[in-house]
Formats: C-alpha cells, structure tokens, sequence
C-alpha cells in the first residue's frame, strides 16, 4: 500500500511539474532560477576569474573580451563575483525562509488544530512579531549581535513567520471542521496521525506557494542589508556589488546595474513561480467541496442539567440524565439536550427520532466524544461496556476517554458520506490505515481484509473501488465503503447518523438491507439516527422520540408505533402517515395487528433526572 501510495504521489508530483513545465511562466521561472542554483552550487567552477583577484591597475574597466560585465572599483572581475555572490545570496534566502517555516508552519497547525489557549498565544505572539518593524529590528540585531548575514537572515525568517503562521492556522481552521477529520478520529486515529494525513496535506501547496515568495522578499531583504553595510563583507553577493555600484555609480553606473538586474529577475522567477505553482494546482480536477453542513438552530433551551441517576446495570451503553449546553454571548446556557437518557444492549437497535434540531445528532456526538469543543456537558453521564464516558463536568474536549474505543469498539456511519471521505486518498488508504492502526495487522492483512469488506458490503468490483479516489464513486457507494469501514473493526456498538438521508431514494432501501444484514451477522448493537418512522418500523427494536432536546417517549418500536402515547409522536406519525389510518398503516409496516397500550408511555429512564 505504501508502494502504491508512493506511485501515487510520484505521479502526482510529475503530473505537477508536466502542469508547470507548460506554463510559460512557470517554464521560465523554473529556467531561471535553475540557472541561478546551477551558478550557486557550481560557481567556483564556472567562474571565469578568481572573484576576489584585486588588480587596481584594471579598476573601473568597461566591458571587455576579458571581462565581459567590466571590473569594480578594487578591479576584480564583475561576472565572477556575480557568479560567485549567488551562492550566498541563495543560502541566505533559503535560511530566512525555512526558519520562517520550522516556525510558522507547527504553531499554526497546533494553534489551529487545538484551539483553545495554544491558539490565543501563538496569535498573541504572531501579532507582536506582525507589529515590529523589520528593518528596525534587523538593525538592533546587527548593532547588538555584530554583521553576520546568517544572524540577519535567521532574524528576518523569525519576522517573516507570521505569514507561514497565518496561512497554516487559516488553512488548518478551514479543515480541522471538515467530517472527514471527524470521521478520521472516529475511526481511532490520533491527532497526531489526523495532523499528518488529513490535514498538512491540505496546507503543502499553499505552503509552497508562500515559501517561493518569501524566498524572493528574503533576497530581496538581504540586499537592502548588505547595500545598508550590515552584511558581513567577507563574501562576494548581490547586495554587497550594489552598494559598491551605488559607491561608484556616477564613476560606472553599469556595476550597479548586473546586481540590481540578477536581484530583479531572481526575486520575480521566485515570484512566477509561486504563482505558477497556485495555477497547476488549481488546474487539477478538484474534488467537490465537503464543508460542514450547518445546522439550523431550533430548539432553545432551559437551564443546566440535574444530577444524574445511576446508569442500569448491564447494558452495553446507558446515558442517563445527559445534558449538552453551548454558551451564549450574553453568559447564559443554550441547552440543546436535556436529561436524555436511554440505553443500548447487545445486538439491540436503537431509533432515536425526531424532527430536525431535536438534539439526535448533539446526543450522537456525545457517544461519539465529536461534540465541538465550544460544547459544554451540563449534566449527566454515559457508559460505554462498565466505561464511564462522559461524567458530569467531564472535559469532553480531548477525547481521553474514547482512546482505544472510538473506532474499534464503537463505531460511527455519518450522514453525508461524500464528505467524511478524504479526497486526497484513495479510497483503499482509508480503509486500510485505521485497520493497520487500531486492529494492529500488517498493510497487506489490512489490504485483504478491506477487500474483503467492500465485496461484503456489496460493492461490485473490490479492487477497482480501493483504488479509486472518493470522487470517482457514487454517493450510495461511498456509503457503502463507509459502511465497510465502520464495520472493518468488528465494534459493539454502531452510531448510525441518518445513514441514508444524503442518498438517492433507489439506494435507500439497499442501504437499509445492507446495514440490517451486518447487524444481523455480527450482532452489532445499533443507535439509528433518524427522523423517518418507517426506517425505525424497519430496523429497530425500540426507539426513542425527542422533541427539542428531551427525550418525550421510548420503549419497544411495536409498542409506541402501535399506541403511541406522546402528543408529539402522535403528530410526526400523522406526518408520516399522510393522512392514512394510523393503525391500519403501522399494522402494515410492523405486520401485526395493533393492540391497545395504555397512554402511559415507557419514559420511565426520563423520570430518574
Ligand atoms: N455549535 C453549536 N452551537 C450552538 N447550537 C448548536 C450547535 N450545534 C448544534 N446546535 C443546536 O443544537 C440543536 C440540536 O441540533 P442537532 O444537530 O442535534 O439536531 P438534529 O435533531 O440532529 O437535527 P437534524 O435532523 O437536522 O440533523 C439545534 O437547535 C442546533 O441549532
């Protein structure tokens, strides 16, 4: 897999400098700057004299057969030294540039990955550093640490991190809400991994783009220094000929000439080539876009939650009297879920209904430990096989308490496959890499048992679909192959968020199949999120309807489908009903006759809060 992933990106990268080669911009950016590298790395060869050779006797000299760009003032050979002064000048430049890399761009993926108090002080100390003037800075640390152009150039990359900073944090910010990073920490990969994977990978081309510039302002930077004489002087570079040429220029106003032109034309090849770079890149065929969907903000809640009961004994998971809150700008508590409790057994499913904004996928997120760091537990508590998850004032934030469950014994299936799916990896690495990770096979197991997995979940050609990237399949096949993911782990408990909904109708119904099928096999315990009856009337064997954060009746799917004993049940059935006879339509879809419960509904969980 490592093979293929290295072909991948080899191809990749060719197809890159194919892209850029046709580029007349970046064709001739990339031919200079190639021939400015070959004179840094070869110019003691390739020069035709001895660049600090003084011949007073031929100082000042015009163009000639013997020196072709002329001599300066101390009749050294202008060409040579310009040859020669590349070098430093190029070190230089690339010094400046990866300090402001080492810097800029691990503070931006911590502060923006992590947030919290990471993130105020890398932005405090990123706007200081914004705020000092550069020139003033690299004059106090040249008066105060002596003329090194290396002391310089490592200060200026220091000055020049904020701009690597900003566009890490923003780009990490932009990705770090995607579901697929939430999909990959679902599938138990660490932070570290989801850093490397997921998220640099999105960052690099950028990344690259800022270097070639910076590259080119370092130059640039470098020859202000050396014409200000805060360079060192030992050596021939571009900055120290200028200075000398502006010294002589009413004597020869060619020696300032040849430096300004090769500064000029260096700093605009690195220029060119940042933004050739953007346009190849942006030539290549994108993936649709997979932001976050936004949730519609309904319900409006009431204060923090109660004590928690005891959870039941027994069951593989149990939530009992949760609350989840998110804080206002005027310091209050919205409560989205309130003294939500329920539980799960072993090979039992579990509909949890309700209309859009009832707190399904809050309470999920919950079980999940993705609920958003902004989120606050205002009660209650959830356990997972005798492990407590979340406890009340729980930091829900790092996820210590899912390591080594999420993804291996708990499992997730999201609502919009598409986007949980990374589009920068085929669809195999995915499956592959959490198998690797979590169930500790080799690639090569992982690689059988993925095949394996997809041909089980009913995807017609294994082998072509693991290599295919997920914008190269369908929407039903994409959840499919999240399906085989979630399931590859062999978990107990599978969180289902309204798995269907993002899908055609025609695959619907198969996907439905598919999902009761591996239930059925593995004897999987299931929490379907859902808003559809007729899902729940299918699959499950109780259900849980919520209304606007609370859970308002629960108990077994024939009980409460039959006699539902809610008001609000009674009104989403009648939707769902369209206007048929109630009754006789459940006793259709549960295949029994209806029977009378009483109008006490099983909400006995709800009661212990
Ligand atoms: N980050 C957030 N900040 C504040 N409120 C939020 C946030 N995320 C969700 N909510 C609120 O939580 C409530 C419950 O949302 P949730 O997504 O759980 O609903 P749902 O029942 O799953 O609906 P849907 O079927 O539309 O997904 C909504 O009122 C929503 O506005």
């Amino acid at each position: 897999m490592q093979a293929a992933r290295t072909a991948v990106s080899d191809a990749h990268d060719a197809s890159l400098l194919k892209r850029l080669a046709r580029n007349p911009m970046g064709a001739i950016a990339l031919v200079i700057l190639g021939i400015v590298v070959v004179a840094a790395v070869f110019g003691q060869w390739l020069a035709p004299l001895d660049p600090d050779q003084v011949d007073l006797q031929n100082a000042l000299q015009p163009m000639s057969g013997s020196h072709w760009l002329g001599t300066d003032s101390a009749g050294r050979d202008v060409l040579s030294r310009l040859i020669v002064g590349s070098r430093t000048t190029l070190i230089a430049a690339a010094l400046a540039t990866v300090v402001a890399i080492v810097i800029g761009v691990p503070s931006g993926l911590v502060a923006g990955y992590f947030g919290g108090a990471l993130d105020s002080a890398a932005n405090w100390i990123n706007n200081v550093l914004l705020s000092l003037p550069a020139i003033i800075v690299l004059l106090a640390v040249s008066a105060s640490l002596g003329k090194s152009v290396w002391v310089s150039m490592a200060a200026l990359g220091i000055l020049m991190s904020p701009a690597m900073f900003r566009l890490t944090y923003t780009a990490v910010q932009s990705v770090r809400g995607e579901l697929y990073v939430d999909a990959a920490r679902v599938s138990g990969l660490s932070d570290a991994t989801i850093v490397r994977r997921h998220i640099l990978v999105v960052v690099r081309a950028p990344l690259v783009i800022q270097a070639a510039i910076l590259c080119g302002i370092a130059i640039g930077v470098q020859a202000i220094l050396d014409y200000l004489g805060l360079g060192d002087g030992l050596s021939a570079t571009w900055g120290l000929m200028l200075s000398e040429g502006f010294t002589n220029i009413y004597r020869d106003p060619m020696l300032a000439v040849w430096p300004a032109v090769a500064i000029t034309v260096t700093v605009a090849a690195f220029v060119l080539l940042g933004n050739a770079v953007r346009d190849a890149l942006e030539d290549k065929p994108q993936a649709p876009s997979t932001r976050r969907k936004v949730r519609k903000a309904r319900s409006d809640g009431g204060v923090a939650g109660a004590v928690p009961a005891p959870p039941a004994a027994n069951h593989l998971l149990s939530v009992s009297c949760l609350g989840i809150g998110y804080p206002r700008p005027d310091r209050t508590t919205k409560q989205v879920v309130q003294d939500v409790s329920l539980h799960v057994d072993r090979g039992e499913v579990l509909g949890l209904v309700g209309e859009s904004g009832s707190g399904k996928t809050q309470t999920a997120y919950a079980l999940l430990g993705l609920l958003p760091d902004e989120a606050m537990i205002t009660g209650g508590r959830v356990v997972f096989d005798e492990r407590t998850l979340v406890a009340p004032d729980s930091d829900h934030r790092r996820g210590k308490a899912w390591e080594d469950i999420r993804g291996s014994r708990i499992a997730y299936i999201p609502q919009e496959p598409m986007s949980n799916l990374d589009p920068n990896f085929t669809i195999g690495y995915q499956l592959v890499r959490p198998m690797v990770k979590v169930l500790k096979v080799s690639r090569r197991e992982a690689k059988a048992k993925a095949l394996e997995q997809l041909a089980e979940v009913g995807i017609p050609d294994p082998a072509r679909t693991f290599e295919a990237y997920p914008h190269e399949v369908s929407g039903g096949m994409a959840q499919r192959v999240l399906i085989a993911g979630a399931v590859s782990c062999n978990p107990d408990l599978l969180i289902a968020d309204e798995p269907t909904t993002a899908l055609d109708v025609t695959v619907q119904a198969d996907v439905l199949d598919l999902l009761r099928h591996l239930q059925q096999r593995r004897n999987m315990a299931v929490v379907l999120v859902t808003h559809d009856f007729g899902v729940v009337a299918d699959l499950c064997d109780r259900v849980a309807v919520m209304q606007n954060g609370r859970i308002v009746e629960s108990g077994d799917v024939r009980d409460v489908l039959r006699s539902p004993a809610a008001e609000y049940t009674r009104t989403l059935l009648g939707a769902v009903l369209e206007g048929k006879e109630p009754m006789t339509m459940l006793s259709t879809t549960i295949g029994e006759e209806p029977v009378v419960r009483p109008a006490a509904s099983s909400v006995a969980e709800a009661d212990l809060c």
